[in-house]
């Protein structure tokens, strides 16, 4: 039986949803799917309110993609106060190694245990309050520190899930089905799969070319029975925003982002996952 009085069992109890985003093989584009799932689930509702963790400890990405690079964690008595990506309305929460780090180009270069230490900490020290959703960012495969995360998850597992993002390549597809047995192993129930970079919208004609081929997770969500949540094209509007310079001033919040992002054609593609997602967790 796991132990419901533990840190984090005690620290994740107002926190309703918690969504684990995996993905077999690096640059995917698993953090940017994160990103895109806190800030849909952001703009779902007017109360929503939304947490994303950055698990990725030697890659931390989630900060630059919000606009938050140069921002620091504060240290309160009841724990680390989060960055909130919609300023003042706090309603859409970052968390991030990044944050901790003194120069932004800094390397994590930690040993398993340390990493594990980390993954605990953040999980049961973050002052994230009352949460609907919570979307956490991981390290691409299945390492250490995906088993790390959920066993110091085990108290709160009837609340977990998983998305798995891949792109259409065979090779991709070939590390998603490794992911996908991992979840089945360690019993996560998965909300579905998201291909990502099928395709691309050509920005002056609207003409799509399958660079990658297309077409390739939405058949293998088929022959493993899982939801297929939609496909994502190569948007490079999403790149120019995700990818964009710093905020001028360190410390403060890109101007707009949350409003850029949902003029995207991206965020309008987005928008659909994100009814399928929510439509499974009832
Ligand atoms: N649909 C898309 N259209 C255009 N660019 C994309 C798309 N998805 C991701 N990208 C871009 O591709 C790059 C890699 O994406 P991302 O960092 O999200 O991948 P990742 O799978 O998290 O990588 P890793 O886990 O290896 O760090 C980023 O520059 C991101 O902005
Ligand atoms: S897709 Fe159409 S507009 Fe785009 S480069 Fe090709 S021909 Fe030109």
């Amino acid at each position: 039986m796991a132990d419901q009085s533990s840190p984090v069992a005690r620290r994740l109890q107002t926190v309703k949803n918690i969504i684990i985003v995996l993905s077999g093989k690096g640059g995917v584009g698993k953090s940017s799917v994160s990103t895109q799932l806190a800030l849909n689930l952001h703009a779902s509702s007017p109360t929503a309110k939304v947490g994303i963790l950055d698990v990725d400890l030697t890659g931390p990405s989630i900060p630059r993609m919000l606009g938050l690079d140069g921002h620091g964690v504060h240290q309160s008595s009841s724990g680390w106060v989060p960055v909130y990506a919609d300023g003042p309305e706090a309603r859409l929460a970052c968390m991030s190694v990044g944050f901790l780090l003194k120069n932004k180009g800094d390397s994590v270069v930690w040993r398993g245990p340390k990493k594990n230490g980390m993954i605990r900490q953040f999980l049961s020290d973050v002052r994230w309050g009352e949460l609907d959703y919570l979307v956490i960012d991981t390290p691409p495969g299945t390492s250490d520190e995906h088993l790390s995360l959920l066993e110091h998850m085990a108290p709160v597992h009837s609340r977990l899930s998983a998305v798995i993002v891949t792109t259409p390549q065979a090779v991709a597809l070939m590390d998603a089905m490794k992911c996908l047995s991992f979840t089945r192993a360690v019993n996560l129930p998965i909300l579905g799969l998201i291909e990502n970079m099928s395709g691309y919208v050509c920005p002056c004609c609207g003409e799509i070319s399958n660079v990658f081929s297309t077409g390739g997770g939405e058949e293998m969500a088929r022959r493993e029975e899982l939801r297929f949540l939609g496909s994502l094209p190569v948007d490079t509007e999403l790149v120019t925003l995700l990818d964009a310079a710093e905020p001028e001033k360190e410390g403060s919040v890109r101007e707009g982002i949350l409003q850029q992002y949902s003029s995207t054609s991206s965020a309008k593609l987005f928008k659909k996952i994100v009814e399928r997602m929510v439509e499974q967790l009832g």
